[in-house]
């Protein structure tokens, strides 16, 4: 995309770069395991030598030398032979199998130690052999994946002692609304507590961003104007609440044109977040998302996620796309494509979603229970219960473009699944 940006790169110590994004390709610099190796605590001998071993008939061996995990055999199995070896020891030259501890008889003599051996053992039995988990040049991670503890040991095997990411990039959030009050204030006649900038500071954070959060300004025009090029100065991109709209003290739209940020969309046909604004300045983002707790949130998961994501190369910077079957009737037309908080469960192998406390964009109790969206086209008549809808959620793998899923138009919908007048 035009406007895509890519975040900087930096290298992190391995042990703090966990739930990073990786900014490299890993690729298997040796073979692992790298030499042949016993997986059990045994004697590396010749197998031939036991050929013919049986109860009746048991083969003895000499022990020439015992090997620890990180020794190398001074000598060579020869036939007659045998090295006590313990697991992930290197298998000495002229050994082509292990026994195990417990299945041979250990004897000794004034001057030798020896074996006795009463079953015959194959040619590479238990034997580790190299690269036999993985070989040299095989692509292990791709750059753009976030590290998970596998992926840990996979760059510990490797030896990155320093790990490239992705930085996380810095989102400004400012808040606007003259109604607005911080945290620990007691309410005030006509005020409300500032929820949206704490809410979108925990929503970015998950996206794997850092937050430089503003105070929340009084709705002015130009001192608004001053605090947004600040922001924008100080962060990757700015998230503003509020104050998008066409109400008399909605000052984002003149802001916009007054910085000559480029104005990609300042109205979409969905609910909640009619009013999102998305504009980009000097190349970095500028999202003004709406004052209303509900098209807020849902604005951060839809617009800020993407750009967030693909910006450390993921592969799936969307959310994931699923389809459920709808719990409870959903009586409420849709002219524009409508997005419900809702509930995803399992019931019976079946995933099922209910929508999550009052649905209006003012609501900020209904994101309590909200772990996903449920995706009504628009131009429908509300939905019945029992409906096959699509459901966005924000945990998990993500989607490469989820908006290509057939729930998602309106063909989709079958005479049943729509709500009869
Ligand atoms: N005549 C019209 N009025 C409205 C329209 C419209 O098209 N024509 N759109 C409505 C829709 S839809 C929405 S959504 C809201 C969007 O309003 P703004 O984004 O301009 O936001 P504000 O006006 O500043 O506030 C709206 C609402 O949200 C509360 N709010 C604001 N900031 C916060 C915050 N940080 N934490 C919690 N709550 C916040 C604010 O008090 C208002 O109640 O406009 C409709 N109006
Ligand atoms: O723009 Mo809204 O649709 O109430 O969130
Ligand atoms: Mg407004």
């Amino acid at each position: 995309m035009a406007y895509s940006r890519l975040w900087d790169t930096e290298k992190l110590p391995l042990v703090a770069s966990d739930d990073r994004i990786i900014a490299t390709d890993v690729i298997a610099t040796h073979d692992v395991p790298p030499f042949n190796r016993s997986p059990y605590d045994g004697f590396a001998i010749f197998s031939e030598d036991t050929k013919h071993a049986s109860q009746n008939n048991p083969v003895r061996l000499k022990v020439v030398d015992a090997i620890g995990a990180g020794h190398v055999a001074s000598c060579r199995v020869n036939s007659g032979t045998a090295i006590r070896i313990m697991t992930g020891a290197k298998i000495p030259d002229g050994a082509d199998a292990v026994i195990m501890l417990e299945l041979v008889k250990e004897m000794t003599d004034q001057e030798n130690s020896y074996i006795e051996i009463k079953r015959s053992i194959k040619k590479d039995e238990n034997i580790s052999f190299q690269g036999e988990d993985t070989q040299q040049g095989k692509l292990l991670v791709k750059q753009g994946t976030k590290i998970t503890p596998g992926i840990v040991a996979i760059l510990a095997t490797f030896g990155y002692h320093l790990v490239s990411v992705y930085k996380k990039p810095v989102v400004g959030i400012l808040s606007t609304g003259t109604e607005l009050l911080d945290v620990h204030e007691d309410l005030q006649p006509g005020k409300i507590r500032n929820s949206n900038a704490y809410m979108i500071a925990a929503q970015v954070r998950s996206m794997g961003a850092e937050v430089k959060l503003y105070q929340h300004k009084e709705d002015d025009l130009d001192s608004l104007y001053q605090n947004v090029k600040e922001c924008l100065e100080e962060t990757d991109m700015v998230i503003t609440t509020g104050g998008v709209s066409v109400g008399d003290y909605d000052y984002l739209p003149a802001i916009y044109e007054k910085l000559e940020a480029e104005v990609l969309f300042n109205k979409i046909a969905m609910r909640p977040g009619s009013v999102t604004t998305v504009a980009v300045h000097e190349g970095k983002w500028l999202f003004g998302l709406s004052g209303n707790p509900s098209a807020c949130f849902v604005g951060a998961e839809l617009f800020v996620r993407p750009v967030i994501l693909s910006g450390m190369k993921m592969n799936k910077p969307h959310c994931a796309v699923t389809k459920a079957i709808l719990a409870s009737d959903f009586p409420k037309a849709n002219p524009f494509t409508r997005f419900v908080r809702a509930t995803l469960s399992e019931d019976c192998d079946q995933k099922v979603v209910t929508p999550a406390g009052l649905d209006k964009s003012s609501s900020v109790s209904s994101l309590i229970e909200a772990n996903c969206l449920i995706v009504l086209p628009g131009g429908t008549r509300g939905w019945a219960k029992g409906s096959e809808v699509a459901v966005l959620s924000w945990h998990g793998e993500g989607s490469e473009w989820p908006w290509n899923h057939p729930l998602f138009s309106k063909s989709s919908v079958t005479k049943t699944a729509e709500k009869q007048p």
